[in-house]
């Protein structure tokens, strides 16, 4: 932990993913802070799985900051149906980008974990500290084990180098730029979209998948951008550090919160034979809050900018 220390706003700052959901509210977040050397390529421009790529990147870019925000990330099914990708892809995608940090002289860096990489049934709110103490929820359990790893990775390059490199493990995310895949995605923009198509076409019923009684906490992505430069410049420990709204909803209260922002109001049906996943995932933020961040925006406003951006961009919207 250390005193305040500004990211100085004339840093060469590599955004990882930057045209994701996270890395693109990162951006947005640190141009609106007066950061004006941002750098950041697609996956068609520079694959991050392929190592010497990623050394090649380094070695012309010479970061000083590096947010890695880039990842395989996707919802309960693609999660369930794809795990030997999810493990691969995350693994080699970060081992890559943390080594190189490391070897091409990059001090700060920031990791992004996620909140599944928890016990199943970890008592709520989950503390950061049950982190290995049971468990893991078996529809994303290759996913979380790569983002354990590259927590211990993040805590090694510290032990061994004396890099301040840390890890931040949001909650489930939502906001604009968000992947709206109907089969692919998480359920807030799948239940936007599945909602939004049933008001257009008059239908009476929307399905939701799994029982709709599992809980789960929702953060606004720009309030996570804000929290991660928060943490760069508020929080220097190797152990991972919680972002969330402390705050959380049942499946079926969100359909209903989104059902009334569209403005549709026919029959929510469920279809249990898809999987409930987690029961619960709430995260205890008190370090967080401690420190002095908290999130600012409600889901009623957070889910309303989401579809608004949904309205505005369904022409060059992704996974469709
Ligand atoms: N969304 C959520 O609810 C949560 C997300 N997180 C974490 O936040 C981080 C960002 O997630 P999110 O923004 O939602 O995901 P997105 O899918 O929206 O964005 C992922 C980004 O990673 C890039 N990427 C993926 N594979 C590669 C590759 N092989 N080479 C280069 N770039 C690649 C993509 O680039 P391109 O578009 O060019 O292909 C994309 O910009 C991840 O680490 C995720 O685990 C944590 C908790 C919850
Ligand atoms: C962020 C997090 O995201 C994933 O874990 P998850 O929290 O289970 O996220 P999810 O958003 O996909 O589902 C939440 C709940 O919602 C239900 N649900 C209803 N209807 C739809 C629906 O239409 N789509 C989806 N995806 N879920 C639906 C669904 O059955 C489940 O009960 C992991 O990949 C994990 O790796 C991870 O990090």
């Amino acid at each position: 932990m250390r005193q305040r220390e500004e990211i100085p706003r004339d840093s060469l700052i590599y955004v990882a993913g930057h045209q994701g959901l996270v890395g693109s509210a990162i951006w947005r977040r640190l141009s609106d802070a007066g950061c004006e050397r941002l750098v950041g390529f697609s996956s068609r421009d520079v694959d991050l799985r392929e190592r010497s790529a990623v050394d090649q990147l380094f070695r012309e870019i010479k970061p000083d900051i590096v947010i890695d925000a880039a990842a395989r990330v996707g919802g309960i099914l693609a999660n369930a149906s794809e795990p030997a990708d999810f493990l691969e892809d995350n693994l080699r995608i970060q081992v890559n980008v943390l080594s190189a940090a490391q070897r091409f002289g990059v001090q700060r860096l920031l990791f992004l974990g996620s909140s599944c990489i928890y016990p199943k049934f970890a008592a709520q709110p989950i503390r950061e500290d049950s982190l290995m103490t049971g468990a893991l929820e078996p529809t994303n359990d290759a996913y979380a084990v790569a983002k354990i790893a590259g927590i211990m990775q993040v805590q090694a390059l510290r032990r061994q180098y004396g890099v301040r490199y840390i890890s931040a493990m949001p909650t489930n995310l939502y906001g604009p730029g968000d992947n709206f895949s109907p089969t692919k995605s998480h359920v807030l923009p799948a239940l936007i979209r599945r909602i939004h198509e049933a008001k257009n076409t008059n239908a009476e019923t929307v399905t939701i998948w799994g029982t709709g009684t599992p809980r789960r906490e929702f953060l606004f992505v720009d309030d996570l951008a804000d929290a991660l430069v928060f943490l760069l410049e508020h929080y220097d420990s190797p152990e991972p550090i919680n972002v969330g709204v402390g705050i959380d909803v049942t499946i079926r209260e969100l359909a209903e919160t989104i059902a009334d922002v569209v403005g549709w109001n026919g029959n929510l049906v469920f279809d249990e034979t898809k999987p409930d996943g987690t029961p619960r995932k709430l995260l205890d933020v008190s370090r967080l809050n401690e420190l002095g961040w908290r999130a600012s925006t409600s889901i009623q406003v957070g889910i309303k900018l989401t579809y608004d951006w949904f309205l505005s961009n369904q022409s060059k919207m992704r996974g469709k």
